[in-house]
C-alpha cells in the first residue's frame, strides 16, 4: 500500500503509526498497530480520537489485515470489533460499511486496501472543501469560540470547524480564538490549544463555564464546532459542551456554525433523540490525567454521569458547513440533508 501521512495516523513504509493524543502536547509519541486489538485499545482510550479519524484509523489497520493475506471472515470479524469500539461517531459505521462492500468483491485484497486508501484522500479534500465554505462566513478581527478539537489531529486533512478557522486565519490573518479547555478529557486545553500554537493562530484558553461572561461581555462573534453526527432533521451530536454553548449563543444572539464532512450524516437517524450516546468511565470525571501522570481530586467511588457527546437540536443552529456547501435553517427544513 502506499504511504499516507497525516498529523496523527501515519501509513508508512508498511507500518502503520497513530500519535497518542493523550499524551500531547508535551509527549509526541508514536504507537505502532498491527492488530484489532491495540487499535481497539487506542480507539477507547482515546489515543485516536475525533470522528473522521477513528474510521481512518480503523480502515487503515483493516487494509494492512488485508495486506497480510487475513481470510475474509477475520477480516469481516475485525471491521465489526472495530465498529463496536465507539458508538455515537458515524464516520466509523460509514468507513466500515465501505469497507464491507469491498469484501464482497472478488478481488477482495486490492479493493479492501483501494477503499482504505480513498477513504484517507478523501477525508483531506473533504476538509478542503469544508474550510473554503466555511471561512466566507468569518470577518477580518472575529473572535471565533470553539469547542474540542476539530483540528488536524482529529482528520486526515485540516480539519473541520478548526479547518475553517484555519483558513479564515490564512485569509484574513487578524482571527481569534477562544479555546474551551472541554471537560472532562481536555480535548480543548491539550489539542486545540497545541494546534494552534503550531499554527501561529491567536488564541485564549478558558474553561467550559467562562464562555457566558464573555458573550455577556461581547467578547465572542461566533461559534464553530464540529460534529460526531448530524440526523436527517439536522440535529446533532458533538463533544460533551457544544449543547450549552448553542444554547448560550441563542441568548446572546451570536451565529452558532457546525462544520462536518458527508461522512458525518446520518439520514437513517430521524433526529437527535435516536442518537447513541457513548457512556465514559467515571475516572476521567473523579480526576483527569495524561502525560503528567493522575490527580484524583473527588472521592474515590463519586458517583459520575459522563456522557461523552451531547445533542444540539437543529432550530439552536445558524449554519451548517458540509463540503457541499452551508446550509441555513429553512434549507434543513426542506430536508436538504436527506439529498445525500
Ligand atoms: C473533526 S472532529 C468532530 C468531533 O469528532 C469532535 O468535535 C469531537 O467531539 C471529538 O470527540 P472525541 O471524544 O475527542 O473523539
Amino acid at each position: 500500500m502506499q504511504d499516507l501521512i497525516a498529523s496523527s495516523l501515519k501509513f508508512q513504509n508498511n507500518t502503520l503509526m497513530v500519535l497518542d493524543q493523550y499524551l500531547l502536547p508535551h509527549q509526541q509519541v508514536w504507537h505502532e498497530c498491527r492488530d484489532v486489538k491495540t487499535m481497539r485499545e487506542l480507539i477507547l482510550s482515546l489515543k485516536i480520537r475525533g470522528a473522521p479519524l477513528i474510521g481512518l484509523g480503523a480502515s487503515l489497520l483493516i487494509a494492512y489485515l488485508a495486506e497480510q493475506d487475513t481470510t475474509k471472515a477475520v477480516l469481516a470479524q475485525a471491521i465489526d470489533d472495530l465498529e463496536a469500539t465507539r458508538p455515537t461517531a458515524v464516520n466509523l459505521m460509514h468507513c466500515m460499511a465501505k469497507l464491507r462492500v469491498a469484501l464482497q468483491q472478488q478481488d477482495y485484497v486490492a479493493e479492501v486496501i483501494n477503499t482504505a486508501v480513498k477513504l484517507f484522500n478523501e477525508d483531506i479534500a473533504l476538509c478542503e472543501k469544508m474550510a473554503t465554505h466555511g471561512a466566507k462566513l468569518v470577518n477580518s478581527g472575529d473572535n471565533i469560540l470553539t469547542h474540542c478539537n476539530t483540528g488536524a489531529l482529529a482528520t486526515a486533512g485540516i480539519g473541520t470547524a478548526l479547518g475553517v478557522i484555519y483558513k479564515a486565519q490564512q485569509r484574513h490573518g487578524d482571527i481569534h480564538v477562544w479555546v474551551d479547555e472541554t471537560r472532562p478529557l481536555l480535548q480543548g486545553g491539550r489539542l486545540t490549544a497545541f494546534e494552534l500554537e503550531r499554527w501561529q493562530i491567536p488564541y485564549t484558553l478558558i474553561c467550559d463555564n467562562m464562555a457566558a461572561s464573555l458573550m455577556a461581555a461581547g467578547k465572542v462573534d461566533k461559534i464553530f464546532v464540529g460534529a460526531d453526527r448530524i440526523a436527517a432533521n439536522g440535529d446533532f451530536a458533538n463533544k460533551v459542551g457544544t449543547y450549552n454553548l448553542a444554547v448560550l449563543a441563542h441568548f446572546h444572539d451570536i451565529e452558532f456554525y457546525v462544520v462536518a464532512p458527508l461522512t458525518t450524516l446520518d439520514i437513517n437517524t430521524a433526529c437527535g433523540k435516536e442518537i447513541e450516546i457513548e457512556q465514559r468511565n467515571g475516572a476521567e470525571v473523579r480526576g483527569v490525567s495524561g502525560s503528567f501522570g493522575e490527580a484524583l481530586w473527588a472521592p474515590t467511588n463519586a458517583k459520575v454521569y459522563n456522557p461523552a457527546f451531547d445533542v444540539t437540536p437543529a432550530k439552536l443552529i445558524t449554519g451548517w458547513v458540509l463540503d457541499t456547501g452551508v446550509y441555513s435553517q429553512a434549507d434543513i427544513k426542506r430536508g436538504a440533508l436527506r439529498g445525500f
